[in-house]
């Protein structure tokens, strides 16, 4: 049995670095991965998504060429195995530079197999047992197969195959109109792919306000993509044109004929097979790991960080629950996740940016609200960059000024939210955002406008 400081299990996003941290205080860790060194984020979701949406936008961009005066002489043509290469290569990249990270740090072992738990403080690893007092669990989550009909009989992909794909499909099913299914969505559509998205939801993107996911189904739309909303009877069958996916029971096309299926039904936390009995780690009904608010688990000495504690589901939260766990172990601070702000963006183009609260929740919070929100036709930035779609909203409350949440669907809005979101970090109000003065042309120097067009909502 070898001995260390701290075990920590799975390489994603708050793994590494906190393997740092115990290996730069001369702590001995070892840090077990199963399959690639930084998880899921670097192989299979947020690197090779972003770097084929940046393709994605190229091949829109050059048929737009002529709005710009830009002639191109032939028509656009996609190489999908030059595609999937530039993907794969920022992919290796970032997972090279992790994994030679990790391996150049004196302190630490990095042991690549399964890690399951033989009692509270023991982990197996194949034919070997390791043991800490202190064991953190960073294991992250893999794409959610429902138990559809006829799913065991037809091919179909997850974002893990999708991403490694180097052709166009002439169909593309997409089942799940949410963050994954819509990125996706765009992207094979603009790399010439007829795409259809069945969603079983009556909108898309269904945690965001009405009029949100409406307009991100326009825009989609506008670009030829195929909706099915409130898909509520979703079965496959083979069919002579690939796979035959049933749709509705009551109205419209009872089916849609796909090439290719990709399934973005939601994520399924990696603890099925930890072992978590043995070592009396408690999960709830969905199998995320149970935390409290310093992300310890119910068993002393071990600590649930990322999508597998079902607090957070983006690269940023699982980061942001190292920087908690390694403030409180090492820095003597108490930092709690239920003071984190969310904030994320959906990687369409234009992309979504979003902070707080969304209308629908605020008004359900009770409170009193102001609503402010301007189209993006009104940003002088979209306009001069011929990029108008969309639009910026932010809410209010309306006694105590405090800025709840803000959403912006329009070019740049994935970083311009992040004006707002640091005014909401600070606990700033929104007299301040407003007098703030906005460098001139950026599509952030439309939110004093915004503010000062809020109405109660
Ligand atoms: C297609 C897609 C696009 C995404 N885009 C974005 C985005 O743009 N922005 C964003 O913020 N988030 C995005 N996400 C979400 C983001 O990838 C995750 O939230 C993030 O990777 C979670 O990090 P994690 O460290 O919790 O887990 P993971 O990154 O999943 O890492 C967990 C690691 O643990 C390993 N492991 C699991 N079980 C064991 C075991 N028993 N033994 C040893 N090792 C084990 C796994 O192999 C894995 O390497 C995207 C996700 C997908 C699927
Ligand atoms: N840009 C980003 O930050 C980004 C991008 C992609 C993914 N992610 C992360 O990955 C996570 C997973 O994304 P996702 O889009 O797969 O999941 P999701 O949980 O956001 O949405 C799942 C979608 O599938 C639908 N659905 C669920 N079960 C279904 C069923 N049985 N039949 C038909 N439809 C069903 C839901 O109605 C929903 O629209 C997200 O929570 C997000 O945090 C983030």
């Amino acid at each position: 049995m070898r001995t260390f400081d701290a075990i920590i299990i799975g390489a994603g996003q708050a793994g590494p670095s906190l393997a740092g941290r115990f290996n730069d205080a001369g702590k001995t860790v070892a840090i077990i991965e199963r399959k690639h060194v930084g998880g899921t984020c670097v192989n299979t979701g947020c690197k090779p998504t972003k770097t084929l949406v940046a393709s994605a936008y190229a091949a829109h961009l050059a048929r737009r060429g002529a709005d710009y005066g830009v002639v191109l002489d032939s028509p656009v043509k996609i190489d999908m195995p030059a595609v999937m290469r530039r993907s794969h290569q920022v992919t290796l990249d970032s997972r090279h530079g992790n994994e030679s990270w990790l391996e150049g740090m004196p302190n630490c072992t990095l042991i690549r197999g399964h890690a399951r738990f033989e009692s509270k403080d023991t982990v197996r690893v194949g034919d070997e047992l390791l043991t800490a007092p202190q064991i953190f669990l960073n294991v992250g989550g893999r794409a959610a197969i429902p138990d559809f009909e006829g799913i065991g009989d037809v091919p179909y992909m997850t974002n893990s195959d999708i991403v490694m794909l180097d052709r166009v499909p002439e169909h593309l099913v997409i089942v799940g109109g949410s963050y994954i299914g819509l990125e996706f969505a765009q992207m094979y559509r603009r790399f010439g792919a007829q795409v259809t998205i069945v969603e079983k939801g009556p909108r898309l993107i269904g945690r965001e306000d009405e009029e949100i996911s409406e307009a991100v189904r326009g825009i989609l739309e506008a670009e030829g993509i195929k909706v099915r909303t409130g898909a509520e009877c979703i079965r496959f069958s083979k069919h002579r044109d690939g796979v035959a996916v049933g749709v509705n029971c009551t109205e419209g096309e009872p089916e849609v004929i796909g090439s290719d299926i990709l399934l973005a039904v939601g994520r399924s936390p990696n603890t099925d097979d930890l072992g978590l009995d043995k070592a009396g780690v408690e999960t709830d009904t969905r199998g995320y790991i149970k935390v409290g608010d310093d992300l310890a688990t119910n068993v002393e000495g071990i600590w649930a960080m990322g999508d597998c504690n079902g607090r957070g589901a983006f690269t940023h939260t699982a980061y942001n629950d190292f920087e908690i766990v390694a403030a409180n172990l090492f820095d003597g601070e108490s930092r709690k996740v239920s003071d984190r702000l969310l904030g994320y963006a959906l990687y369409i183009d234009p992309p979504l940016g979003r902070v707080g609260m969304s209308e629908t929740e605020a008004k359900k919070a009770g409170k009193k609200i102001l609503v402010g929100r301007r189209p993006m036709t009104q940003v002088g930035r979209a306009v001069e960059k011929g990029e108008t779609q969309g639009f910026m909203k932010i809410v209010a409350d309306a006694e105590t000024k405090q800025i709840l949440g803000a959403a912006i669907l329009g070019t740049g809005g994935d970083e311009s939210i992040h004006g707002v979101l640091d005014m909401m970090n600070a606990g700033a109000t929104f007299d301040e955002l407003r007098w703030a003065v906005p460098i001139h042309p950026t599509v952030s120097e439309l939110w004093p406008t915004v503010i000062l067009s809020m109405q109660p909502g």
